[in-house]
């Protein structure tokens, strides 16, 4: 059961993942399977959707290649789908690479020379790109143009290069790290919040159409409610619930094989896991409510901070269980109700 937990929490590490190859290359693949394929199959977001349909609607009548996008949120909200889906509707390649994956200025040279015409450039954790990539990021952007560095030291010199007119989709969970002139050089920029418990009931319904099983409605809401208004989540849950239905039900995904399931997996009422609930214990427990700075609070819980900042913070704040203030991160009175505490009194350290 614990290695099972484990493989639930770890499946919002999305880079981490990676060593648990086997059974994520499964996910992944199943994951990849209920990607929607066009804008008006993805669910939710309704502005960005419509504010994006309306970019590449003109780009195709003009018929030239869309601004620059930037996509920016928690992790598992749709941002690779999006890249995909504005690649797809308008009919052209797509090239996925991350900013971690570029190591120098030349690798991202190598890229943005070989693009085709109108090629979609996806890239992931665009804010951990090395500065000298950015900043040939931002003339490739701007210019459409690179300048290739010939020979070494003091006998270099740079070729410039002209590239055919190309996009690049830029994902971060994390737009505040992306130095201004980088933002400034995206056309369109667009936030992806959370989704309410109806969208991803939508969501559900439609994975469950696409994986062929019954979802009683009871079902599909109670994972909504408990999916931390996120499709991925969502997604993952509702293979969690056909596996407990397939094996210890009669294969229906009924409201109790989706209580099962999620008791199982330790899910809570509020949709929190191993690590959200870690935040929260160390908060309330350790540090009496806090306020506590993030790196502290990161090894109270044994991550990373950006981990603790990017993949536990947005919902916890967003639930109203966490607070952040300029002297670190506070617990709120609904994180101690929520994990059955006495909430301390409001005279003491924490709200005075
Ligand atoms: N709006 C949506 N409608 C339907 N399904 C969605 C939607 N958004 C995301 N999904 C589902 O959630 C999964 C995760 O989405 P995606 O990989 O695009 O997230 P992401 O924001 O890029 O996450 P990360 O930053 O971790 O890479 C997808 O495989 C897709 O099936």
């Amino acid at each position: 059961m614990a290695d099972e937990h484990e493989e639930l929490v770890t499946e919002r590490f999305a880079a981490e993942s990676l060593v648990q190859s086997g059974a994520d290359d499964l996910e992944r693949a199943a994951e990849a399977a209920l990607r929607p394929r066009r804008l008006e199959e993805f669910v939710g977001q309704r502005v960005v959707r419509d504010q994006l349909s309306l970019v590449l609607d003109a780009a195709r009548n003009r018929g030239k290649a869309p601004d620059h996008v930037l996509l920016s949120g928690p992790p598992g909200l749709g941002k690779t789908t999006l890249a995909m889906i504005i690649a797809a509707e308008m009919g052209a390649p797509l090239r996925v690479t991350s900013g971690p994956a570029i190591q120098h200025a030349g690798d991202l040279a190598a890229v943005l020379s070989s693009l085709e015409e109108g090629e979609v450039l996806f890239l992931d954790e665009i804010h951990r790109l090395a500065r000298p990539a950015e900043e040939l990021l931002y003339m490739a952007m701007e210019d459409f143009r690179v300048d290739v560095i010939v020979g070494k030291g003091a006998g270099a010199s740079a070729i410039p290069l002209t590239l055919p007119p190309f996009t690049v989709v830029g994902a971060t969970t994390r737009a505040g790290l992306l130095p201004a002139p980088l933002r400034d050089r995206f056309g369109f920029t667009a936030h992806l919040d959370f989704y309410a418990a109806d969208e991803l009931e939508r969501v559900l319904v439609r994975s469950a159409g696409l994986l062929g099983v019954p979802l009683d409605p009871a079902a599909a809401a109670e994972l909504a409610s408990r999916s931390r208004g996120t499709p991925r989540i969502a997604n993952r849950l509702l293979r969690r619930v056909r596996d407990w239905a397939e094996v210890r039900g009669d294969g229906t995904l009924s409201l109790v094989a989706a209580r099962s399931a999620l008791d199982v997996y330790e899910v809570d009422g509020l949709g929190l896991d191993r690590l959200d609930r870690a935040v929260l214990t160390a908060l309330c427990t350790r540090f009496g409510g806090g306020p506590v700075g993030l790196t502290t609070l990161a090894v109270a819980v044994g991550e990373e901070p950006e981990t603790v900042e990017t993949v536990a913070e947005p919902f916890l704040v967003r639930e109203g269980l966490v607070g952040r203030t300029p002297r670190g991160r506070v617990a709120l009175p609904a994180a101690w109700t929520h994990l059955g505490l006495e909430v301390p009194h409001p005279s003491g350290t924490l709200f005075g």
